[in-house]
């Protein structure tokens, strides 16, 4: 790996703003890299809520700790619970990590200079008064630091369910747009529960706000490895010719988590993991992994070739799914008594063009696994012609390890060294924590935020995007709701149901005997 070439940013669209200039100053840490344009107030609704507590804020705070934000800037929190400012920062804290900040400054006065930018308000989201006081104090400190012609910001935060999108986006409308620069909406998935109801929601938020003021995140697009993969497969020369049906058996895209539903049991339990992970985060990676070169990095070229792969997925067969539900799950008080939801599972997508035909994508994921991780694993077919009579050490692969410790490896056949002529199984591994020591690889969300800031959508999902993915899942989902797919047990801390196992055999996955290399910057290394 050699120098660092900065990418050139997405053409301007709409209201996009330049990507970065310098209006650092005072409270500002000294590498700060401002985002240019104004005032700008960012409104987190649901504030008193988990993903604010655990991701929004500490995300703004990543960003202000780098010098991402202008001085002219407010937080607002809003939500329901009567807390006052000191409430919230109480609550908000234990989680602002100040890592490396300004060495003249303490890490406490950074997240202190933090929260003082952060006031909290307390309102309903059904009536409108909290949405006019919201107003009138968003506008006082524009007023204030901005004066009457400067440019100024609006980013609101939807951190709530989203049943309430709808009637908080009626009021953001109503009474919250800003005049004097751009109005931006965050919204967190789940985006509905199957294609009417995603659509309905798609249709109420698109009478109310643009594509272009609308961002639907998907975390798991502002992870490091997520966002390397279109520079990885289209910018080496490596990979361009052999990325297709030609040359690649399977691919497996792989989410696992250590812990089961954690407190959010009602949340999961009306939802699933297809609903949860698969249809939006894993199909995500899906897109990056088979999609066409786009013409540019411009966010809708790069959409428009998401939207096409996803055009070519093939209605999904029963016999190419297994679902299980982990044992223990239903005694979460939280889920409902005799819940069939699946906790877990794994289903072989197929894709009807031309450099997929006949290859299966098998994505999985599942909660309370043997191990937390998320990755990539592409196998290769056979060289052909063996030789050496080396297929039984293993196919070459290639791994691309989303987390933890993002890693990328191949895995190739080699001559063991020796006087011996005989081939065995090595790898090329590039550890991100070895070839990047002293990188610190930004949070998803710190990413995603500054990407609503600078107005560029390339890693948020567009409308038709959401569409065509429900279209894909929606009649699975549908005959699992209906009870018509057998829902299999799994132990806690398993691999999950022996028939996930077999799916992927049957599938043509040829897994390694023997030889287990275990990544050094993992400390085990289970088996996909
Ligand atoms: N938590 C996570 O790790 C992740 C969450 N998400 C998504 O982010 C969004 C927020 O998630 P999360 O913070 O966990 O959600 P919470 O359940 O914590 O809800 C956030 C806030 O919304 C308000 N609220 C809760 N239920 C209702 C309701 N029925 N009607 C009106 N308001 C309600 C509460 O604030 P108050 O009562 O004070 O107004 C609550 O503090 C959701 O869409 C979720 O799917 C996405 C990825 C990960
Ligand atoms: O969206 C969600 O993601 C988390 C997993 O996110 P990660 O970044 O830690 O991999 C998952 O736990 C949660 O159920 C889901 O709603």
């Amino acid at each position: 790996m050699g120098t660092t070439a900065e990418m050139a940013a997405p053409p301007a669209l709409g209201n996009a703003a330049p990507r970065m200039c310098g209006d650092s100053k005072s409270d500002q840490p000294p590498q700060a890299q401002t985002v240019a344009g104004g005032g700008l107030s960012i409104v987190v609704l649901g504030a008193s809520g988990d993903l604010a507590k655990k991701k929004t804020f500490p995300a703004i705070f990543n960003l202000y700790k780098q010098g991402f934000l202008p001085n002219e800037l407010q937080i607002i929190g809003y939500a329901r619970s009567n807390m006052t400012n000191e409430d919230l920062y109480k609550k908000i804290r234990g989680y602002l990590k100040p890592g490396r900040t300004d060495p003249m400054k303490k890490p406490e006065d950074v997240i202190n200079q933090f929260l003082n930018k952060i006031t909290y308000l307390h309102g309903d989201y059904n009536a409108d008064e909290g949405f006019i006081t919201l107003n009138e104090e968003v506008s006082k400190f524009e007023q204030e630091k901005c004066g009457e012609d400067r440019r100024t910001r609006r980013l609101f935060y939807l951190a709530l369910p989203p049943s309430v999108y709808p009637v908080v986006s009626q009021w953001i409308r109503k009474h919250c747009m800003n005049t004097r620069g751009w109005t931006r909406v965050v919204v967190e998935k789940p985006f509905g529960k199957d294609l009417d109801s995603a659509e309905a929601l798609s249709s109420q938020l698109g009478a109310l706000f643009s594509e272009e003021q609308l961002y639907r995140i998907d975390h798991y697009l502002g992870k490091e490895l997520v966002q390397n993969l279109l520079v990885m497969r289209f910018s080496n020369r490596f990979f361009v010719p052999i990325w297709n049906r030609d040359n690649i058996a399977s691919v497996q895209i792989v989410f696992k988590e250590d812990f089961g539903t954690e407190g959010r049991g009602g949340y999961f339990d009306e939802y699933g993991i297809i609903r949860d992970i698969i249809q939006n985060h894993l199909v995500q990676v899906l897109c990056l992994v088979t999609m066409e070169k786009p013409v540019s990095l411009h966010p809708e070229h790069v959409r428009d070739e998401k939207v096409k792969v996803l055009r070519c997925v093939e209605p999904i067969r029963d016999e190419d799914v297994v679902i299980g539900q982990y044992e223990g799950y239903k005694d979460d008080p939280t889920v409902r008594k005799n819940t069939t939801t699946p906790t877990f599972a794994s289903i072989a997508l197929r894709i009807n063009n031309e450099r997929w035909d006949g290859v299966p994508f098998i994505i999985k994921a599942g909660k309370a696994l043997d191990s937390r991780k998320a990755e990539v694993r592409v196998q290769f077919k056979d060289a052909p012609g063996d030789i050496f009579k080396c297929k039984k050490q293993g196919r070459n692969e290639f791994v691309m390890r989303l987390q933890p410790n993002e890693a990328m490896y191949m895995k190739l056949t080699m001559k063991e060294p020796g006087l011996e002529m005989k081939a065995t199984q090595s790898e090329l591994d590039m550890s991100y924590s070895l070839r990047y020591q002293d990188v610190v690889i930004p949070e998803a969300y710190e990413r995603l935020i500054l990407d609503t800031i600078r107005g560029d959508q390339q890693h948020f999902v567009r409308r038709d995007e959401l569409k065509v993915a429900w279209e894909i899942f929606t009649p699975l989902l549908h005959r699992i709701d209906a009870g018509k797919l057998p829902l299999v047990s799994y132990k806690q801390g398993s691999r999950g149901p022996t028939e996930a196992n077999d799916l992927i055999t049957r599938l043509g996955y040829v897994r390694t005997d023997g030889y287990c290399w275990k990544p050094p910057t993992l400390k085990v290394e289970p088996a996909a």
